[in-house]
This record gives C-alpha cells, structure tokens and sequence, in this order.
C-alpha cells in the first residue's frame, strides 16, 4: 500500500471512529487502539507534507454535533489536548513549553496546574448577569449543540449565581460526568430490561447529555467539574486563582487541582493519582497538566487542534489474566440467554473480579474460549470487566471449544435465533421460571408499580409458594397467605400489602410498561398511553393505527399485537383492572404541561412573593413534578419562600436536598 492509500484508509476509519464514539456513543474500538491509528496518520502526514490536508482528523476535534438540537458557534473555538502516556512525554512537553517562553534550563519558573481529566463530555456554560443562559456541547469545536434544557436539570449546576466578583459576562468549560454510582444503577436498570448496556460512564454521560426529553435526563444524575473559565473581564491573571474563584461562585471545582513547582512535583502527582483516582466518585482517564500564567498560555497558543500550555497524561487501561471457571447461561426476563464467564477471582482496578458477561454466541466464537483457558480481562475507563483475549499458549491440551447451550438451561426448551440478532431465546415465554420471576420483578420495580416491600428475592419467594404465579396474583395476596411463609413477618407483609395498595394510583403509561411487552420501555409506554389514551385502545388498535404513534415502528407494532393476540395476557389486563389497577390515563387538558420536573419530589415550605403557594403546586404537577409534604431522602428540591420553618431548613440541609428559591423555581421550569 502506497502512503497516499494508507492516508486515505485512516482518514476513513478515524472520521468512522469518531462518528461512532462523539455522536453514537458506541465505540468499536478502545482509545488506545484509536491513538494509536491517529499517531500513525500524523506520522504519515508529517513524513508526506504534501499528501497533509487541514481536513484531515488529525488536525480537527472530533464532532459531537447531532440532529435535533439548535447549533451555536463558541465565542472561542473549544479543542481536544495533546495526549501522552509516559512521564517522558510530560518532561519533553515541558522542556518544550519553556524553550518557547524563552526559560530554558530554569525548570518552571512559573508553575503548572495539575489536574484530574474527568472522563465525560465537554461542555461550556454561558452566564449574563449570573444567571445561566446557555449550555452548548463541544460540537465540531467552531460551533456546538444547545443542551441548555438538559443541562438545567443537573443539580450541581448553579442557575443563578449568589451574589459574588463575577465578571457580568464569562464562559465557564468543563465535563459533565455520569458518576460510578448512577452509571451502575443506570446499567442494571438497562440489563433488567434487556436493553444494551453503556460500556462506560462517559458513553453514558454523552449519550445522556444528547437525549430530546429533560425529563429522562433529569432522571440520570448527571454531574459537572469546571476547569477554566473565559471572559474579558477575568478576576485574576492565572488559572488556578481563576479556578479558586469559580468555585466560591458555586461551580464545582475539584479539589484535585494542584500547584505544580517542579519535574519532581508533576512525577509525583502522576503516582499519587493514577492510584487515588480508584477512590473518586466519577471515571477519570487521566491527568492535565496546564500553564498557569494566563499571559504566558497566550504566547504558547494553540495548534489547530489544542492548546499548547496544556497536555493531558492518559492512564493505561489495566489487564490482568485469570482462569476460566466455566461458562454460565443466564436467561433473561425476554428469554435472551447471555454467557457469562465465571473465573478465578483477579484483583483489577482495585475491585476483585469474579465474573464478566460475554454477550452473545458470537463474541463467544470470535474470542475462540476453551474450557479452562487463561483469559486477558480489561478494565480501562470502563467498570465493566471485559475479556479481551485468550492466552493459547497456556491452553490445556485436549481442552474443547466453550460450545454455546442448545436448549435453555433453565426449562429445557431448545432456543431460537432471531434473525439477524446475535442472541439466542428461550421461546417458553410463559413457562420458563426466569422469565416468569424476571417479569414479576419487573412489575414491582420502582419505575413500573413501585410496590415497596416485594424485592427480587420476594418475587422467587412468593412465586415458589406459589402465592403469586403472575402479576395479577399480587392484588390477590392477605395477610394470613403472606404469614404462612416463614421468612415473611408481620412488618414486611403490611409493607407488601401497603405497596400493592398504593399501586392502584400508578398512572396508566407505568402500568403499561410494567406488563412487559417486548421492545415496550419506559418512554415508549408513556408514549402509546399518551396518545391511546387507555388499555382498550391498544389492544384494538391496528398495526397501521398502532405505527402512527410517535415513536412506534413496525417491530413494537406486531410485538403489542402479538402480545395481546395471547388470550391469557387479556385474561392479566381484565384481572388487573378488577383489582382496580389503572388502564386509562386521567382527563385532563395537558396543553401546556412539559415533563421538567418528570419524577421530582417537590416539598414547599415558607411564604412566596410571586405566585401563591397553590399555584406552585400546580406548576409542579404541570411540569410533570410530585408536591410531597414533608421533607425524606427522596425529596429532590425543597422550594423554599420566606420563614421557611426552621426545622425543615435544618433538616434539608441535614440531608443535602437542594433548597431553591421561586425565581429559581421559575427559571428551571423556563417561566422566569
Ligand atoms: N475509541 C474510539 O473509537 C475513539 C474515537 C474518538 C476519540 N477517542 C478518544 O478520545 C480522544 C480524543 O478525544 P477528545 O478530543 O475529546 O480529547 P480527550 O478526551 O483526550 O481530551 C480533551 C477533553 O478532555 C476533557 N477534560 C477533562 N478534564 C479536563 C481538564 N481538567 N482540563 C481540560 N480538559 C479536560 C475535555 O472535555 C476536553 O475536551 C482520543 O485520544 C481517544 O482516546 C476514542
Ligand atoms: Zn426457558
């Protein structure tokens, strides 16, 4: 291959690979396989000046822009940073920054910043006058997306800034993260609905970042770390003062950041780190190091793709090898069987791992498994272990192939493929334990009925009792059935009754996707209930009435159908409405109702001055929001007026709950 060709060919995998990380958020391959393309074209250019092109990926950032949001040119250009992964690189960019500003030999006469890369999505916030009035992604760097909406809904996020030296314009950049907390959370609610899994939380925090609904965003827990701020009227003339001022104005700043004098200082701040890092709350993928002197980051400036005062240090993903155990089939709530890798306990990234998900026959077959081989396992920015390889030199001889299971493991029912999916089901949709059990847990969870006091483990309790064999049998169960089992007490059978009680009012659209309708999820439920309106409906209507639904393609179209071409599952929906569960949505006019508060437990407390107490409570119901009277660990905002009582402030205060004043209030739900 010609050089010109090869140029050609990386071009093309690079802008591929960049679509699939900054728009889908679904990379294919790892950053260290991406550098590692990307050097090889900047060498490439670099050797054949005249085949170089300032198109070329290796001289523009990456683009996040995508379809459905209002795009805004950046007042100046946001980049990417110069990447390394030794101390050398650090030491020679240094060297070089000093050569530059005429300081060689004096090792930092002016010192650096160090900080942590949090591993997200970049983002720039704009405030006028204190207040936030717009939040734009990075974009292709020139211009960006308008995520103002979804950024509103992050609570560390300040909206409005308390009094405070701010200049009355100014920028502030940073990364808006998906913590390790949230990002696990988010991910067993995708495995239990069988939906595909974020392989990491910056995926998760970009993808979020890009959703048309705040409300799912609100839902998400996202967070945000500041790391510069831009204005004409800066506070002081270096960056790390700079920093310390952002984060008296409320803005998140870590305390991570760090002075950095000397080599020794910088080495010193890697190792410490690249350990503690293990311990912080959000995914980081590595370090940066900044000029502080805002004058002297002007005289080095910038190349066309990053700043030259500043240079990030990567930490290498960790990989460890162990023994495989053997290879589990699990089958899922829908059937799907996942393989899973049971091995010898490794420690990785400081937690022991134990098992990993193969995901389907194909990576199965691709990776070529034995029964117990040595297998490579991974975890870079990512917290799910994953297998990357196998070591075949350390293979048992006579070891066999892991041979995918040809019946389900669970029922014995020989599985099916989907055409053109990779995964295998168990077709005994009715009859199979797990699936039974998984579609009861699915029922009670908190996003479906939400029936406090039925756990997973109560849910295979009741069903092997055979008190509850599908999900109507709930509204069936007393006091003294639930007393007959030996590990149900008295407190937790009133909880379970109590639950299934307050399940009544469950509005429609949960109901609706708490009945486990294959490719029928949360949003999409609240979708088809919105505009059928009610159970009779829906299981009326026709493919075509079904398709012109928002949102509803042919594939969810014939799974409703066949789902309630099932007779049994219309026997469920009449069972159900008899115990008095929902199957209309409430009339109402919803014209000017948005989903801003979607989910939000609201307390108010205290005298207003512009509306009265009752018309903020209905502004919360309007924008989607709960009005709750006092004040729990699962209130989100207390919206305080003035006298608020003292004991609640205290308590609020005591539990973290963000207290919000009504022009606050009004802004975040855009009235202000
Ligand atoms: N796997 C893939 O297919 C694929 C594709 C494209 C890019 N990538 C990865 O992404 C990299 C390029 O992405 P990039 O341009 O976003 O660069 P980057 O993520 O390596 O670094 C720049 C970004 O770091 C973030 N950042 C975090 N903490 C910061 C701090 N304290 N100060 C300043 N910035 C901070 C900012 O958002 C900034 O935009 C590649 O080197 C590669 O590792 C991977
Ligand atoms: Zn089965």
């Amino acid at each position: 291959m010609t050089p010109s060709e090869r140029i050609k060919e990386l071009r093309e995998q690079l802008n591929r690979h960049n679509r699939l990380y900054y728009v889908e958020n679904a990379p294919e391959i790892d950053d260290r396989q991406y550098d590692m393309l990307m050097k090889e074209l900047e060498k490439l250019e670099h050797d054949n000046p005249d085949l170089d092109d300032p198109l070329s990926p290796s001289h523009r950032v990456g683009s996040d822009l995508s379809k459905g949001f209002t795009q805004v040119t950046h007042s100046r250009p946001m980049l990417s940073l110069g990447n390394t992964y030794s101390l050398e690189e650090v030491n020679d960019w240094i060297d070089r920054c000093n050569d530059s500003l005429g300081n060689s030999g004096g090792l930092l006469s002016v010192p650096l910043v160090g900080e942590m890369k949090y591993d997200g999505t970049s983002i720039s916030l704009t405030y006028e006058h204190g207040r936030l009035v717009r939040a734009v992604t990075r974009g292709d760097g020139e211009k960006g997306d308008d995520v103002t909406l979804n950024v509103k809904t992050i609570r560390s996020i300040p909206l409005v800034l308390p009094t405070g030296d701010w200049p009355e314009t100014f920028e502030i950049r940073g990364e808006i993260v998906l913590p390790w907390k949230e990002f696990d959370r988010l991910n067993e609610e995708r495995a239990f609905n069988e939906e595909p899994l974020f392989a990491n939380p910056r995926n998760a925090a970009a993808g979020t970042l890009k959703m048309l609904d705040s409300s799912i965003v609100a839902k998400r827990g996202l967070d945000a770390y500041f790391y510069y701020l831009l204005s004409d009227e800066l506070p002081v003339d270096n960056h790390y003062e700079n920093m310390l001022k952002a984060r008296e104005w409320g803005f998140k700043v870590s305390d991570v950041m760090t002075l950095l004098h000397s080599a020794q200082e910088v080495d010193d701040f890697i190792n410490r780190w690249d350990i503690e890092r293990r311990n912080l709350p959000v995914a980081t993928d590595g370090l940066v190091f900044k000029v502080n002197n805002l004058r002297q980051q002007l005289n080095l400036g910038y190349t066309a793709k990053s700043p030259r005062w500043a240079i990030a240090y990567k930490f290498a993903a960790e990989r460890a090898q162990t023994r495989l155990r053997e290879v589990s089939f699990e089958v899922g709530r829908m059937g799907v069987i996942t393989p899973v890798a049971n091995l010898d306990p490794v420690l990785l990234s400081g937690t022991i791992v134990k098992r990993a998900s193969l995901h389907n026959e194909d990576i199965v077959k691709n990776l070529d498994i034995h029964e117990h081989d040595m297998l490579y396992v991974e975890k870079g920015g990512e917290i799910i272990p994953k297998i990357t390889g196998v070591d075949t030199d350390a293979r048992e001889a006579g070891s066999r192939p892991v041979e995918f299971v040809t019946h389900c493991p669970d029922c014995g029912t020989r599985l099916i493929r989907i055409p053109g999916e990779a995964a295998w089901l168990c077709p005994n949709k009715y009859g199979c334990r797990p699936q039974i059990i998984g579609r009861l847990e699915h029922f009670v969870g908190r996003n479906m009925m939400d029936i406090e006091g039925v756990g997973d483990e109560n849910c295979s309790l009741l069903y092997d009792a055979g008190l509850v064999k599908d999900i109507a049998d709930f509204y069936t169960l007393t006091t003294p059935a639930l007393r007959e089992l030996d590990r149900v007490g008295p407190r937790t059978a009133d909880r379970i009754l109590e639950g299934v009680e307050a399940s009544k009012s469950v509005t429609f659209d949960r109901v609706l996707y708490a009945l486990s309708i294959p490719y029928v999820g949360a949003t999409l439920s609240r979708k088809v209930a919105r505009a059928a309106k009610n159970i009779d409906a829906i299981m009326s209507m026709s493919r075509e009435e079904l398709i012109a639904i928002d949102d509803v393609g042919p594939r969810i179209a014939d799974s409703i159908i066949e789902h309630f071409a099932y007779q049994p599952n219309r026997v469920l929906v009449e069972r159900l409405r008899e115990a008095g569960v929902q199957m209309s949505m409430p009339e109402e006019d919803t014209s000017d109702h948005t989903t801003i508060l979607d989910g939000k437990s609201i307390v108010i407390s205290g005298v207003f001055a512009l509306h009265s107490r009752d018309e903020y409570k209905a502004l919360i119901e309007k924008n989607g929001g709960k009005n709750v009277g006092s004040i729990s660990k699962k209130t989100d905002y207390v919206l305080a007026g003035d006298n608020m009582g003292p004991s609640k402030l205290e308590k609020a205060q005591k539990l973290g709950i963000p207290i919000i004043n009504e022009s606050q209030f009004l802004e975040m739900i855009g009235q202000a």
